[in-house]
């Protein structure tokens, strides 16, 4: 197996350095279109064989160095008894998380019963690969679902979330609770069922000031990753807007922090210290720059991020527009100057 991914969470080292891209199944890939204009989103992530196949789709496409599961961070939260609808304006819960009553009608659903297709697409993933990169299993952290399930959708201020988290932190803690003994479980499924690796969502956590994520959101993330490395496997830890928020997810234990455009990565490594490894982070729009340019983005990434311990990435999800041969550029770009950086370091 190409264990490049692997090896550099675990600071290892790699013949160059190890490269995926969030969302790097998605509606960029015109494979990934002719697949998804027969079938609904939600559709598409509960059959396991189509799943598994775009899961595929980039990794012969752009010889990335791991697959990532083709499902969704809601798909475990519908599985909680609340209704969940994707279409063109994103995710929406028709009947939004409000209030105790609501709180306590959410299930902790068993993951096989509630989401088995995942696990199913997982198997039929490492299969169609024959073991040739490692699977990345995922799920959302607390904060960003609540966030979901709360404001109803995607929201720009976070008014809902935040009020009911400063007005009543009680319902939250439990919301919270509920939401921690679902993922766990849906985590160690994805293990059982071959993910070598495991990346943590949470795409919103730098809405909340340090002060509230260390009180609301450190406890119940850093139970998740110390359940999933006690499975022998490490976790990557993902947010945006979090420069400040590093010292916080570096107490959660997670193998690898990652980050987005806004922190370059020499930074990134002078918060966390030597023992942590990062992934990152190349804005998503630089895949629009022309490719001398968009080169010499990833030359700069490298050398700050060096050559141990760093998985190459986006800073956040490819977007439906991007060139998917920008996007080989980039994975080529990365393997090439990855090697060079360590013939002179
Ligand atoms: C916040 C979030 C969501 N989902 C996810 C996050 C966290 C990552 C991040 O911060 O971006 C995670 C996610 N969603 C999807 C994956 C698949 C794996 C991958 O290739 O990375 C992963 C890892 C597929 C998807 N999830 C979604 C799509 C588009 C669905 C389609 O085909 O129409 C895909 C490929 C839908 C989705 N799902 C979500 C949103 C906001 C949207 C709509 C945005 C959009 O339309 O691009 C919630």
């Amino acid at each position: 197996m190409n264990d490049r991914l692997l090896r550099a969470a675990r600071r290892q080292p790699t013949d160059t350095t190890p490269v995926w891209l969030m969302r790097q199944a998605g509606r960029y890939l015109p494979e990934y279109r002719a697949i998804r204009g027969n079938i609904a989103f939600l559709d598409l992530c509960k059959h396991p064989d189509l799943a598994a196949e775009v899961t595929v789709q980039p990794i012969t496409r752009l010889g990335v160095d791991a697959a990532i599961i083709f499902s969704d961070i809601l798909i475990p939260v519908e599985a909680m008894g609340i209704e969940l609808e994707l279409g063109d304006k994103g995710p929406h819960f028709p009947n939004p998380v409000r209030s105790a009553a609501d709180i306590e009608r959410l299930g902790v659903p068993d993951p096989v019963q509630g989401t088995g297709f995942v696990a199913e697409a997982i198997r039929r993933t490492r299969r169609a690969l024959n073991d040739s990169v490692p699977v990345i299993g995922f799920c959302g952290a607390p904060f960003t679902l609540a966030a979901y399930m709360v404001e109803g959708g995607g929201s720009k201020s976070y008014i809902l979330i935040k009020r009911l988290l400063f007005e009543q932190p009680q319902l939250v803690h439990t919301l919270f609770e509920k939401l921690t003994r679902t993922l766990i479980p849906y985590l160690l499924m994805q293990v059982e069922a071959g993910a070598s690796i495991v990346q943590i969502f949470d795409s919103w956590g730098g809405e909340l000031s340090p002060w509230d994520y260390e009180r609301f959101c450190l406890p119940y993330l850093t139970r998740m990753v110390k359940e999933v490395q006690a499975k022998g496997v490490p976790v990557i830890l993902f947010g945006t807007g979090m420069s400040n928020h590093l010292p916080l997810l570096k107490r959660t234990g997670a193998d690898v922090i990652g980050q987005d455009w806004r922190t370059p990565l020499d930074e990134a490594r002078r918060v966390l210290g030597p023992d942590v490894a990062v992934q990152g982070n190349l804005d998503p729009l630089h895949l629009f720059l022309p490719r001398e340019e968009l080169e010499a983005r990833v030359v700069d990434i490298l050398r700050r991020a060096g050559p141990v311990g760093h998985i190459c990435n986006l800073g956040h999800g490819i977007l439906p527009p991007t060139d998917p041969e920008a996007a080989k550029f980039f994975v080529d770009a990365v393997h090439k100057h990855g090697f060079a950086l360590r013939q002179s370091p």
